[in-house]
């Protein structure tokens, strides 16, 4: 029987300092070199925002706190939807160790700077809408 309900694949929308959180997947091939939000599929009986604590910490290395999830659901390849999370860092350094062979952090500037897989766009831009304004002080900005 075909399967009625579409598998959710929950993404972070990772803030920090005013900037948002970008990854280059590295498979499979169609993907590959296109950015997207770090994340992943919600196993069976997981939520959404422990999904994304998992996904982060298998492919990043690092411990997240989802903070909201950015209404609406976006639609991937067939059965599949995508859902999205802002988060934080509560430790550790992104770095790319599954999935992604490189990460970018992003301000409301240069959001479009990346080659965001089609699909993601609409999510970024909710995304992008929501990033907390940088310090001025921060050099970093
Ligand atoms: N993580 C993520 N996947 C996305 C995004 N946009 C998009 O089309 N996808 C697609 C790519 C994959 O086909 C699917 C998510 O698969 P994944 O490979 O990231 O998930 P996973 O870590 O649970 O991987 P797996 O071991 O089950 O294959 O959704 C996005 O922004 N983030």
């Amino acid at each position: 029987m075909k399967e009625c309900v579409d598998r959710v694949v929950v993404a972070g929308a990772v803030f920090d300092r005013g900037r948002l959180l970008a990854a280059r997947r590295s498979a499979p091939p169609e993907l590959a070199g296109r950015w997207e939000l770090p994340g992943g599929k919600v196993e069976p009986g997981e939520g959404g925002p422990e999904a994304l604590v998992r996904e982060l910490r298998e492919e990043l290395g690092v411990e997240v706190e989802p903070c909201e999830r950015i209404p609406g659901e976006w639609p991937l390849k067939p059965g599949y939807v995508l859902r999205v999370w802002t988060a934080r860092v509560l430790s550790g350094e992104p770095r790319p160790l599954q999935d992604h062979d490189e990460l970018r952090w992003l301000s409301r500037r240069d959001w479009d700077s990346v080659d965001w897989l089609d699909q993601d766009v609409p999510a970024v831009i909710e995304a992008v809408r929501r990033l907390p304004a940088p310090d001025p002080a921060d050099p970093a900005r």
